[in-house]
């Protein structure tokens, strides 16, 4: 009798469980209950970390607070904790999240397996220098949007799995640094959109065969057992590493025009019980053996039993806490809470990085490294400045760039200059502007070390390490100016009381790059010369050490002056600020349609946006979107922009033009309009991004007259305001295609200040 009182206790304790676990994941604000309950089973199954917002029972992911967790509406796409000292496992709960988009939990020590049931909707993945063990799953089939997937620095072990059919927007696949083995499987060939393929340090063999139809600009195979003769077609390929193997000498002849031996298009089914037409969960169920079937019975009932004890425990925990919770809950929604937890930025100090997947632009994957014959007139003359012998060398390794004009560098520029810029004259042979360093190291410091292959030439003033290091005393940390995903940046000044900023890549940056690679990009950087963009004045290689010396900006970041400094900020007028956007604008117009090939800048934001001390502005970091494209800086680059709310819709897809740089130069007259930073979450939920929260008041001019930045006590002429939000809302347009190119935005700006009453000396337009 007792015992049957006992147990139809436990059955109604249970229900009673199930009832406020119901209550719970439905009272959770607005969070898509089948989302809640995924990321909830994610949590517990990586260990439940801690993690800032993260874990509260019956707690809303979308709420702003739970650290890299984004949302749309009520469901969850994105979530990235990247570096954050992750253990445990993925779990079994993947599969349920209903929009996830991006899931970036690379440098972290996970293990376990990847879960066989992914979300159908994921684009990203990044699963890179973890713990995971066991073989790829083959239901990667069914991610039909999937952009890139790292699952480099693993233990995977076994074959790729066939399963590639029908994945035709994955654009960048990093396996490498793993134990993978076996041949390339068939499908691999039908990637039609793949520009990026890493696999070196596998036990993969066989040919090469199915990738020679790929459109692929970087490819390293390097460390394998690859075997038999590279196909001819692949050492077209702009970045092909191939060392490390036991290829035969011979090259593979090319096959016949219309040949249909190559397997590129591969089967439509193999007939393996793995092949991409099984579903996932079969697929699953079918690769597992007996005695993993009578093991998993066994965990059944052994996390059956831990749920109800889990349960009861909850149970009353719930009992004791919900009261209180609903209080809480019911002051939070009288008081909008302010978040005080700062942006994650772990993965910056993340030493163990172990160089992940690249995650390029495809324009920049696809940047010839030879110059292309130029398709239509630049808006400006464009002449070489080197002399013959050096422009026959960058023809054969670098991109041509046009030099920068002089005349640009007139201190008097941050007039408004309503003509558009002249062209640009040849420089001087010497260049007198330059500043001529004695260095003060001994004289072998500055000796050209025999080198086995002939670097690039260029023109950049080579400094040594004791001379930069003279100059910044010893890199002090009284001369640190700032620290970014590439390197931090040191104040240094010469014997001559010049100021330079010293940039010190980190060696993560560029550690897989060679001396020449580093010269060909310094060549590249050399050649942007332009008054609106920070002037490269000379290099540093040497003990392994890359250094990138400019021109000093004395009045900081925009980003500071916008969003740190009140005082600074009552100082940029209205008429300042469409300056400022002009200068900006400028820059783009010139690295997107003036360079040849044209340079995308991929990190355009406030805080690359420099002052000097007529508030001119200088952008910062041109030309380094190779250093951001490939290893480990990749996957931090496009996080900090979508996390900072720079970034374009189409980079989750790991997509990055021209026009996504026009959609972040939006963001940046949006600051400029309201003063707001770009990502604020100390705001109310709807008010964090700045462009979401913006676009739909852009046209109403009432709504724009309460938006503008406080700062401005009212002072601007009401037209100019409507022509800027007009100018803005074209840039940051969902489609890249409408666009509208740099130039046409200049032409806009430069109609504005036309538009507007004549201007009066001090700057105001009232
Ligand atoms: N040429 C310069 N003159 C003066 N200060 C500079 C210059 N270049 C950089 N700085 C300062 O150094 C800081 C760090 O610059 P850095 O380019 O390394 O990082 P960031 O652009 O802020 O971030 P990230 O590179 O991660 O996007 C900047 O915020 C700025 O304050």
């Amino acid at each position: 009798m007792d015992e049957k009182r006992f147990v139809v206790c436990c059955l109604n304790l249970e229900i009673l469980v199930w009832i406020l676990l119901v209550f719970a994941v439905q009272h959770s604000d607005e969070t898509d209950p089948g989302d809640v309950a995924a990321i909830n089973g994610l949590y517990a199954a990586l260990g439940s970390p801690s993690l800032p917002g993260w874990g509260t029972v019956g707690g809303d992911p979308c709420n702003g607070l739970w650290q890299g967790v984004i949302c749309e509406n009520s469901n969850i796409v994105t979530i990235r904790l990247n570096a954050a000292n992750l253990g445990g496992e993925l779990g079994d709960n993947l599969g349920s999240f209903s929009s996830l988009k991006t899931l970036d939990l690379s440098n972290n020590h996970i293990g376990g397996s990847i879960p066989s049931i992914l979300p159908v909707t994921l684009q990203n993945i990044f699963l890179s220098a973890n713990e995971f063990t066991g073989s790829i799953p083959t239901s990667l089939s069914y991610l039909s949007q999937l952009s890139a997937m790292s699952l480099n620095g693993n233990h995977l072990t076994g074959e790729i799995p066939d399963s590639f059919h029908g994945l035709t927007a994955l654009v960048n696949l990093d396996l490498s640094d793993n134990s993978l083995s076996g041949s390339l499987p068939p499908s691999l060939g039908s990637l039609s959109s793949l520009t990026t393929l890493h696999l070196q340090n596998n036990q993969l063999s066989g040919t090469l065969d199915v990738l020679q139809d790929l459109p692929l600009a970087d490819l390293n195979v390097e460390n394998n057992l690859f075997s038999g003769p590279i196909p001819q077609k692949l050492f077209s390929i702009p970045n092909f590493k191939k060392d490390g193997n036991p290829f035969n000498g011979s090259i593979a002849p090319l096959p016949p025009p219309n040949s249909s031996t190559t397997p590129l298009s591969a089967p439509p089914f193999s007939g393996s019980p793995t092949s991409a037409q099984t579903p996932p969960a079969a697929s699953a169920e079918s690769s597992s053996t007996g005695s993993k079937k009578s093991l998993s019975v066994k965990r059944v009932v052994w996390i059956s039993i831990a749920a109800v004890l889990t349960f009861i425990i909850l149970v009353l925990a719930i009992l004791l806490i919900l009261p209180r919770c609903l209080r809480k809950w019911h002051e939070t929604q009288r008081t909008p809470k302010q978040h005080e937890i700062a942006p994650y930025v772990g993965a910056r100090e993340n030493p163990g990085d172990r160089g992940s997947l690249v995650q390029p632009g495809r324009d920049i994957e696809k940047a010839p490294l030879v110059v292309k014959p130029k398709e239509k007139q630049p808006r400006r003359p464009t002449p070489i400045l080197k002399p013959p012998h050096e422009q026959e060398v960058n023809v054969l390794t670098t991109s041509a760039l046009p030099k920068k004009d002089n005349n640009d560098m007139n201190p008097s520029r941050f007039d408004i200059d309503l003509m558009p810029p002249p062209p640009h004259p040849p420089l001087p042979t010497l260049p007198h502007e330059r500043v001529i360093v004695k260095p003060i190291a001994p004289a072998e410091d500055i000796t050209v070390k025999p080198l086995t292959r002939p670097l690039p030439l260029t023109s950049a003033k080579s400094y040594t390490i004791a001379s930069l290091q003279q100059y910044t005393n010893s890199f002090s940390q009284d001369n640190l100016l700032g620290s970014g995903m590439l390197g931090s940046v040191y104040r240094a000044e010469l014997p001559n009381g010049k100021l330079l900023a010293v940039k010190k890549l980190d060696k993560r940056v560029c550690s897989e790059q060679k001396d020449e690679e580093f010269l060909d990009l310094v060549n590249n950087i050399d050649r942007i010369r332009h008054a609106n963009v920070v002037e490269l004045m000379g290099y540093c290689a040497e003990h392994g050490q890359r250094l990138l010396v400019h021109e000093y900006c004395t009045n900081g970041t925009l980003q500071d002056a916008l969003h740190s400094d009140d005082e600074f900020k009552k100082q940029l007028s209205w008429n300042t600020r469409i300056r400022m956007a002009l200068g900006a604008a400028r820059a783009l117009e010139y690295l997107h349609e003036v360079c040849e090939p044209p340079i995308i800048h991929r990190n355009f934001k406030s805080a690359n946006l420099l002052l000097d001390d007529e508030l001119a502005v200088h952008v910062s970091d041109c030309g380094l979107a190779p250093l951001l494209s490939s290893g480990a800086a990749s996957q931090l680059s496009g996080q900090l922009l979508t996390t900072y709310g720079y970034s374009a819709p189409e980079f989750e897809s790991g997509i990055y033009t021209s026009q996504s740089d026009v959609y972040s130069f939006g963001v940046v007259m949006l600051e400029l309009l309201t003063g707001r930073m770009s990502y604020d979450r100390t705001r109310t939920r709807g008010e964090q991004f700045l462009v979401r929260w913006a676009i739909p008041q852009l046209h109403d001019i009432d709504a724009l007259t309460k938006m503008v930045d406080p700062s401005l006590n009212g002072k601007y002429p009401i037209k100019s305001l409507s022509h800027f939000a007009d100018i803005i809302s074209r840039c940051v347009q969902h489609e890249p295609e409408f666009r509208p190119p740099m130039s046409e935005v200049v032409q806009d700006l430069i109609q504005m200040i036309r538009r507007e009453p004549h201007n009066r000396s001090d700057g105001e337009l009232l």
